[in-house]
């Protein structure tokens, strides 16, 4: 099924309208909005009619709710709007068994993104340099976002597009003379360090500094013996980084990177050349385009001959469009590269590339004070170990008092440091700027990947007490108001998920996960000490079936919504 409850109604109660007022439903449908809660689930404004009308609102409103008649839908006049609520019945039952019958496919929507294309640019990390709080960033938002694109049927090319062409192997390859282990010469956080250790000095020290340069302009003229040790570089790090991505169960389409484009480039020159108009200034060669005032020149070769970040992109994007022939580029890189990325689309679209404006750069904030016992991070890797190391010990005292079964405390342990660090992230706008906090992040309550894993598998767990879920129930037993307040809840995802994908914002799936959670455990614990009694009612089957049935409905929604987020769902905890 592919158009979700709430726009089912919402179709239906425009089209209402639309009959009524003798217009077309399509210029109706934008105008009907999400109510107050307090009135009513859709709502129609009629400001827009009084002019036309030449009668008041309030009159104007009450005159089309009496005309309306919608299955399912109450419809009434509150002042000058036009409200609708959801009847209880079928409502409650359309939710409960659509996200039933669904599982964990739950929000996806596969016609949705049918035949279509989308590239996704993310995490991206820099070989044999430390990792960034923008590498962390990239890689739980562009999983996300390609998750919600593969939900909604597009044909996902990932692409982690390694920084693996740089001044930096020459550093790696002239400090590890001097610093490297060779022992360590394949551990990959000790890589890192001869490079911290190796810029530093080449900052002091000229002659070193001119020694990397020596190397990399042997890699770029293609040199054996430097290509060689480039290759096992590049290999080391590979092999880490991989190491993360299984852990987070990240799975690329693509793994190339910058250096796929090496001696690629003069062509692409030649290409610019003969639109925009390439130019010399000061030994460099710079795209001729008119810049606006301040706008710095798009740099295409330096003096030296090298070839840059931005010539690397354009051939990178010309070579994906033929590729994939996408309907979408997206590029999922800090905000702090606005700029590099204005200026590759500019260019594209002054070389005539029809496509152009299919790229999209997916800028994100900044994360502050992200480190870890052992200092400034520089690896991924370090910062899910010390969120398991945090979780661990909570989990091992909660076993230890009788109040967890788990036969793999560690493996627990895991998923749940996973969870906090990745919601943690997810939850904030993408584009606004944090900062981190580990007793934030880990917590069990509060906006915590954490807190929305325990309510997951508190759901789990009362269906287990009772004798899992039931295959019939009867729905019109469902009608108290936390009740009727989760139903609304767990309707919303599939329109959630739409959105998150259209506007690159997982955090839009974060928040209605926290909003579901917090509407059941309002439900789980209204008005009862023995908690589970709420739902695992004595006495009367039929009314325990179907609170069964509805936990069973947030349990799924629950699950399939830290799924698209990347967040693994334990079913105890
Ligand atoms: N096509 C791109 N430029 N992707 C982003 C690359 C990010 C780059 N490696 C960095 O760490 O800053």
């Amino acid at each position: 099924m592919s158009t979700s409850v709430y726009s089912r109604y919402r179709a239906a109660f425009a089209q209402a309208l639309a009959g009524a007022l003798g217009v077309p439903a399509a210029d109706i449908e934008p105008q009907v909005k999400p109510a107050d809660p307090a009135h009513g689930d859709l709502s129609f404004a009629t400001f827009p009619l009084a002019k036309a009308q030449k009668k008041a609102p309030p009159a104007i409103a009450a005159q089309l709710a009496q005309a309306l008649q919608v299955p399912g839908l109450e419809v009434k006049a509150v002042g000058p709007y036009v409200n609708a609520r959801f009847l209880p019945l079928p409502f409650t039952q359309e939710v409960i068994d659509g996200v039933r019958l669904a599982g964990l496919a739950y929000g996806s929507d596969a016609e949705d993104g049918k035949g279509k294309t989308v590239v996704i640019d993310y995490s991206s990390p820099n070989i044999a340099k430390p990792i960034g709080f923008h590498h962390i960033r990239t890689t739980f938002l562009g999983h996300c976002i390609a998750n919600l694109y593969r939900a909604l049927g597009w044909r996902v090319e990932g692409v982690n597009y390694l920084g693996d062409w740089g001044k930096q192997f020459g550093l790696v390859a002239v400090g590890f003379q001097e610093f490297g282990k060779e022992e360590l010469r394949e551990d990959m956080a000790h890589l890192v360090q001869v490079y911290v250790q190796a810029n530093k000095r080449a900052g002091e020290d000229p002659a070193f500094d001119e020694k990397a340069r020596e190397f990399f302009r042997r890699m770029e003229a293609g040199d054996a013996e430097a290509m060689k040790l480039w290759n096992q570089f590049r290999e080391t790090s590979l092999k880490g980084f991989k190491r993360v991505y299984a852990r987070m169960g990240i799975d690329f389409e693509h793994i190339e990177g910058e250096s796929r484009y090496q001696g690629k480039m003069d062509a692409v020159i030649e290409q610019i050349a003969k639109k925009p108009g390439v130019k010399e200034s000061q030994g460099a060669i710079i795209v001729d385009m008119p810049y606006a005032d301040g706008e710095p020149p798009v740099l295409l070769k330096k003096n030296d001959g090298s070839t840059l970040y931005a010539t690397r992109d354009l051939a990178a994007a010309e070579d994906r469009h033929a590729r994939f022939n996408f309907d979408k580029s997206l590029y999922v890189v800090a905000q702090d590269q606005a700029l590099h990325f204005r200026q590759v689309f500019r260019t594209l679209t002054e070389m005539g590339q029809p496509w152009a404006d299919k790229c999209v750069h997916v800028p994100f904030g900044r994360i502050h004070g992200m480190s870890t016992r052992k200092g400034q991070v520089v690896e991924l890797d370090q910062v899910l170990d010390e969120a398991k190391e945090r979780v661990l010990q909570r989990v091992k005292e909660n076993v230890a008092q009788g109040n967890l079964e788990t036969t793999d405390a560690e493996a627990l342990a895991e998923q749940i440091g996973l969870g906090a660090i990745v919601f943690g992230d997810l939850k904030h706008n993408r584009a606004s700027d944090y900062t981190f906090d580990w007793d934030e992040v880990t917590s069990l309550e509060g906006h915590t990947g954490p807190y929305l894993q325990y309510a997951h598998a508190r759901s789990a767990n009362v269906l287990r007490k009772g004798g899992g879920v039931p295959s019939a129930y009867d729905p019109s037993l469902l009608t108290l108001p936390e009740e009727q307040a989760l139903v609304r809840e767990l309707m919303r995802l599939p329109d959630t998920v739409k959105a998150a994908a259209e506007q690159y914002e997982p955090s839009l799936v974060a928040r209605l996960l926290l909003d579901v959670a917090a509407a059941y455990s309002r439900y789980y614990t209204a008005g009862n000490k023995d908690r589970d009694k709420r739902i695992l009612v004595e006495g009367n089957d039929a009314v325990r079936a179907a609170r069964l049935a509805l936990t069973d409905a947030t349990r799924i929604t629950l699950a399939a919504g830290l799924t698209l987020l990347g967040i693994p769902t334990p079913e105890n905890m």
